[in-house]
């Protein structure tokens, strides 16, 4: 199975959870279940934003008498006459009568006989001002930064500091969220030593220490879940069915293990998931993390939904990995977020990388930035056992296998997607402006160069015609592209329409370029998310249909076209050989330019 089509599978099996309410704090990482409306404006009072005086800006008087005080928290009744002022300090409300604000350094102290006497102070009794005040100045009137009733938080978004602070603003005790994920985390492994353990003995020969649990305990908190912890189990068939039994009791979400589900002879894990439940998937054609496995396991309370499990390598690089590539995007999942997968960038390879013959691989890298984007720069040997190659790593470059790249190497300066893992705010001071004097120059093949593509047909083009376009639509976009661009990715689109907007929703999210072969515009608008750029693209979409006529005229009835979804594109055309490449020749030339 391909990571793709794994994802597609986790994600298939991740319902997201009930909504709860919380209050603000409690629901910090949490993804919001409704809107918040706000229930009162803010400032709830005409507000000054400046230490000054409040005075009436249809007052002709430059001098005033300073006849009070309003500070923040007090309000002050008495309404302001003519030729008053009132000495306010900053978020203040403003006294009846008064409609501006003039900053305390544009005042003079000034004396009974208008003398100036000094720079004004909370305390002159008299002041003259440089300048008349405008109505409105330096004054934020009722609602200025938040309207009453109006949508200030959106279902969907999650609770981070500044939500937290927003709400705390509007006095929000509660906000409806979905039920943060519960996470159990297990290693097996009879070598393993408990780091985590205070009383635990010295390593004693043939022991290492348990790394993979503490670290997706760690992982588990980074993505806003619950954390249980289940220990170190053996590599004994009874203790896992009962540290399985422990996670269904606890009523937990997903289950995560390590080890113990490859070749070995105490590889136990897979048999006993295959007992209990449904194995999804127990391979994946991937680098590192080939024996991931994925299964559900029914609950003992009827209509529960299953327990999720993951099973990954034991090797804590593959396990690192792994959570990020399926178990990360399924707590997403559950915990509402609108886009769960992972989010993909584009960088340029900072040096060459070697492609492992078979496997897609997702090699660790921290990302730079340069004049001509973010640079990923690889942290060194890669094999699953260092986990210092995951050490402040940033993002995961996704390189094809050789075999499928047609190459043994991608060169340095080749543009590739990447996923990111850290957070870039974070940030290490890799960042920077120069551009390498390392890199080599733009080539044609370069601007193409990693741009993933992925293949899709219906399932209603029968046999051999689909066979034949698919091959046409390779070879057409291989041209095109100067062999730039790789084909990363190829699906056959079942009729059913909601499995269908899954599988186009999946292929979009991970490629930047897809040729739809038979299926309609229509289609792709439908499997649109909400709040993601998905539209017909009018000027590309007419070349299209109009390369496609001069070689089938019939195909001038049918709905093709080019659509823009999220950060790339959408090539649909009708699954005949014969129109594939001309309607290919025809727009990527363009693209370059148009390739959001
Ligand atoms: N004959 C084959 N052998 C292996 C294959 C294969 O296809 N055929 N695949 C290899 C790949 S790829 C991986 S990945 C590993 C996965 O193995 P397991 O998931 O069964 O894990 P273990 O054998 O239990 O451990 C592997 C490795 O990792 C160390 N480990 C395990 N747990 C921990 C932990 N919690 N903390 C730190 N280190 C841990 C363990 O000691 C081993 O060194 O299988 C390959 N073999
Ligand atoms: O899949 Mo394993 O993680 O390559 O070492």
């Amino acid at each position: 199975m391909e990571y793709s089509e794994a994802l597609d599978v986790v994600l298939a099996h991740s319902h997201t959870l009930p909504a709860v309410r919380a209050a603000p704090l409690a629901a910090l990482g949490a993804v919001l279940a409704e809107d918040v409306l706000a229930p009162h404006a803010h400032p709830p009072f005409a507000a000054s934003i400046k230490d000054g005086y409040a005075v009436r800006s249809d007052d002709a008087a430059r001098e005033y008498s300073v006849v009070g005080a309003s500070r923040a928290g007090v309000e002050r009744r008495t309404p302001l006459g003519r030729g008053e002022a009132v000495y306010i300090t900053t978020g203040a409300p403003l006294p009846p009568g008064a409609d501006a604000v003039v900053q305390i350094e544009e005042a003079t102290a000034v004396d009974d006989a208008g003398r100036a006497v000094g720079a004004a102070t909370s305390t002159s009794a008299r002041i003259r001002l440089r300048t008349p005040p405008a109505r409105g100045q330096d004054v934020r009137p009722v609602g200025f930064d938040v309207a009453e009733g109006s949508a200030v938080l959106r279902a969907g978004g999650r609770v981070g500091a500044a939500e937290v602070g927003l709400l705390a603003t509007l006095g929000c005790r509660e906000v409806a969220v979905a039920r943060r994920p519960k996470l159990a985390v297990l290693s097996s492994g009879d070598e393993l030593v408990d780091p985590l353990d205070a009383a635990a003995p010295p390593l004693r020969a043939a022991a290492i220490f348990d790394a993979n649990r503490p670290m997706l305990l760690a992982a588990a908190a980074g993505e806003h879940a619950d954390a249980v912890d289940l220990g170190v189990v053996a590599d004994d068939a009874a203790a896992l069915e009962a540290a399985l039994e422990e996670a269904l009791r606890r009523g937990v979400d997903v289950l995560v293990c390590t080890g113990g589900v490859s070749m070995g002879d105490r590889d136990l894990i897979k048999p006993l998931l295959a007992a209990r439940g449904t194995v999804h998937f127990g391979k994946v054609r991937l680098k590192p993390g080939k024996p991931l496995t994925f299964a559900t396991v029914p609950r003992h309370a009827p209509h529960a939904p299953p327990l999720l499990v993951f099973a990954l390598p034991g090797n804590p690089v593959s396990a690192h990995v792994c959570f990020h590539l399926v178990v990360a995007p399924a707590l997403r999942k559950l915990a509402a977020a609108p886009s769960p997968r992972p989010r993909r960038l584009l960088a340029r390879l900072a040096a060459e990388v070697k492609l492992d013959k078979e496997r897609p691989e997702f090699h660790r890298a921290r990302l730079s930035s340069t004049a001509r984007g973010l640079l990923a720069h690889s942290t060194g040997e890669q094999i699953s056992s260092r986990l210092l190659s995951c050490v402040g790593a940033d993002a995961l470059v996704e390189l094809p296998a050789a075999a499928d790249r047609g190459a043994p190497t991608i060169p340095a300066g080749a543009l590739v997607s990447v996923l990111l893992i850290g957070d870039l705010a974070r940030g290490d001071g890799a960042w920077m402006d120069l551009l390498p004097a390392a890199l080599p120059p733009h080539s044609p093949r370069q601007q193409w160069e990693g741009v993933r593509a992925g293949l899709v047909w219906s399932a209603g083009i029968c046999g051999g015609a689909a066979s034949d376009a698919v091959a046409a639509a390779r070879r057409a976009l291989s041209e095109a592209a100067a062999g730039g661009v790789y084909v990363g990715e190829e699906k056959r689109l079942e009729e059913e329409a909601a499995l269908a907007e899954e599988a186009l929703r999946g292929l979009c999210a991970s490629c930047r370029l897809v040729v739809a072969l038979g299926i309609p515009v229509d289609t792709v608008l439908r499997a649109g998310e909400s709040g993601q750029m998905c539209r017909g693209v009018s000027s590309l979409s007419s070349l299209l249909r109009q390369a496609c006529a001069d070689r089938a005229p019939a195909t001038l009835l049918g709905n093709w076209g080019v659509v823009q979804f999220g950060s790339g594109l959408v090539f649909c055309m009708p699954g005949i050989a014969m129109a594939v490449p001309a309607a290919l020749h025809a727009v990527m030339p363009l693209l370059p330019h148009a390739l959001p």
